[in-house]
């Protein structure tokens, strides 16, 4: 039987990594894209600043754009309290039953609601679909040049506010240039870059974060 990429970067969870146990899918992931084929997912280099930003900002609402195979879900969801509400988007109904599969591997499938479709459809569905108001961390890995238009499409459907970190991978590698300028110009965020590599590589790239410092659009210019 031929297997596609992510089938067999399942195979490798479920053959090598403990039910129940985050850590071991993340090792078992990392294992297979550093010693037998690479894939995107954020790796340990930048899943480890992933993880400090999460632990530093412990929100009590996540959406994550771009789940892909789950491992970054596995990543922030095995730091947080099972109360924290988790959502995460993904528009390949391939890559989003693999990520189903790796997640509850893992047992982490009560703590994270994922949703199969387009983050511009969803984005404003998501206070009615999820009675939720406000995102505390969103973290972005989805198709590089939807990053932009969907912090804007955040912004002006009010879900990010006083305090939303929003953390952005790849801003090298793909890159993510008109991103990288809209977060970097405006003063009512503060943004930070963190210095890494594209996953299971040597190549230059890196994450940005966005806390917003001023009130949501909503309630103060
Ligand atoms: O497209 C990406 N994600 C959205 C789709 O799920 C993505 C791509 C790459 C990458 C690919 C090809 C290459 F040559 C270099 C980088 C890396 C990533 O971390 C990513 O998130
Ligand atoms: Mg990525």
């Amino acid at each position: 039987l031929v297997l596609v990429l992510s089938s067999r970067l399942l195979q490798a969870v479920c053959i090598n990594a403990v039910r129940g146990n985050p850590d071991s899918v993340i090792a078992a992931i990392d294992h297979f894209c550093q010693n037998q084929e690479w894939a995107m997912n954020v790796g340990d280099e930048k899943g480890a600043i992933l993880d400090s930003v999460v632990m530093e900002t412990s929100p009590s609402t996540v959406l994550e754009l771009g789940t892909y195979c789950g491992y970054s879900a596995v990543r922030i969801m095995r730091l947080l309290p099972p109360a924290t509400r988790f959502i995460t988007l993904e528009m390949n109904p391939d890559y989003a039953a693999v990520a189903r599969q790796v997640i509850q591997h893992a047992g982490l499938q009560d703590k994270v609601c994922l949703v199969e479709g387009k983050s511009a459809d969803l984005i404003p569905k998501m206070a009615d679909m999820f009675g939720i108001r406000t995102f505390d961390f969103v973290f972005f890995d989805h198709w590089k040049d939807c990053y932009l238009p969907d912090i804007r499409l955040l912004e002006d459907c009010g879900l990010l506010d006083q305090g939303s970190v929003v953390l952005a991978d790849n801003v090298l590698c793909p890159g993510a240039p008109e991103y990288l300028d809209y977060v970097r110009s405006s003063l009512r965020f503060s943004s930070r870059f963190y210095r890494s590599h594209l996953e299971y590589t040597r190549v230059l790239d890196g994450l940005e974060s966005r806390t917003q410092t001023g009130p949501g659009s909503h309630c103060g210019r």
